[in-house]
């Protein structure tokens, strides 16, 4: 399934490229305001830190939410006190869009990440041009010298790149490229199997100085809760905050 998402997202990207070149997107990419410092705003603190996500479906629960303005969800998110938002822009799966990413961009003062399945320097050039200063590698997606050469060229964009792990030799790899967020997926993407406690099994080996970032499976502020007790620096919340009131629902989740 996961070889399946990213074939399909790098197919797209190549059709993108197609009708605006590399040299433009390029181009846009560097005539952007600089990123916003996301290790900053996500630092470890005295309270866990909340990364809300625009996600309208998934391939494993279907549609959740129509969200027929992204922006305005993300202000939501901002003014309930998250610290970053993620857009998930992946079209075949996820219904999202860059469309989308970039209307947040434009409604928030906070970090935004682009949420897709990332394998070619395009899609971080468009990342950039779209206004993200975060973009995900998901290590299981990619081979080391990919994930290694994907990663510099976030750096050198001045974005943070969220490295996406799901097992102690993905952990492993993501500190070998020297990623300084590294985020640890309940869900597996290839059997979209939940694991609520492999972020726990894996924590201790992510250093302090790297931030940790617990992702998926967050539905009540008891699952907050564990994750926070487990280690987490940072919660990545998708479903719970699009399927209710997400001023209300961050509220809660912020008061753990
Ligand atoms: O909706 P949830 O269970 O709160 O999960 C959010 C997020 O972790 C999930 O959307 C996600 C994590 N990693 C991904 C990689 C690609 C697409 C989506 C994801």
């Amino acid at each position: 399934m996961l070889t399946e998402l990213l074939a399909g997202a790098v197919a797209d990207a190549e059709a993108r490229r197609a009708v605006r070149p590399s040299v433009e997107v390029e181009a846009a990419a560097l005539a952007r305001a600089p990123a916003i410092d996301a290790l900053a705003a996500l630092a470890p603190a005295d309270r866990v830190k909340i990364i809300a996500e625009v996600k309208r479906a998934s391939p494993s629960r279907g549609q959740l939410a129509e969200i027929p303005d992204p922006a305005a969800l993300a202000v939501s998110y901002e003014f309930g006190g998250a610290s970053a938002i993620s857009v998930l822009t992946e079209g075949r799966r996820f219904k999202g869009s860059l469309d989308d990413l970039e209307q947040v961009r434009a409604a928030v003062s906070i970090p935004v990440l682009r949420k897709d399945f990332i394998g070619d320097p395009y899609q971080v050039f468009e990342a950039r041009a779209a206004g993200a200063d975060l973009v995900l590698l998901i290590v299981a997606a990619l081979d080391q010298g990919t994930l290694q050469s994907l990663h510099d060229l976030v750096r050198e964009l001045g974005m943070t790149a969220l490295v996406e792990t799901h097992s102690a030799d993905e952990v492993h790899r993501a500190l070998d490229i020297g990623a300084s967020l590294v985020g640890v997926n309940a869900r597996n993407l290839s059997t979209f199997e939940l694991d609520q406690d492999l972020f726990g099994t894996l924590a201790d080996r992510i250093p302090s100085g790297v931030v940790r970032v617990a992702e998926s499976a967050v539905k009540t502020a008891a699952d907050v809760a564990h994750y926070r007790a487990a280690g987490a620096d940072v919660v990545l919340v998708g479903e719970a905050l699009v399927t209710s009131d997400p001023i209300r629902t961050l509220t809660e989740f912020l008061a753990v």
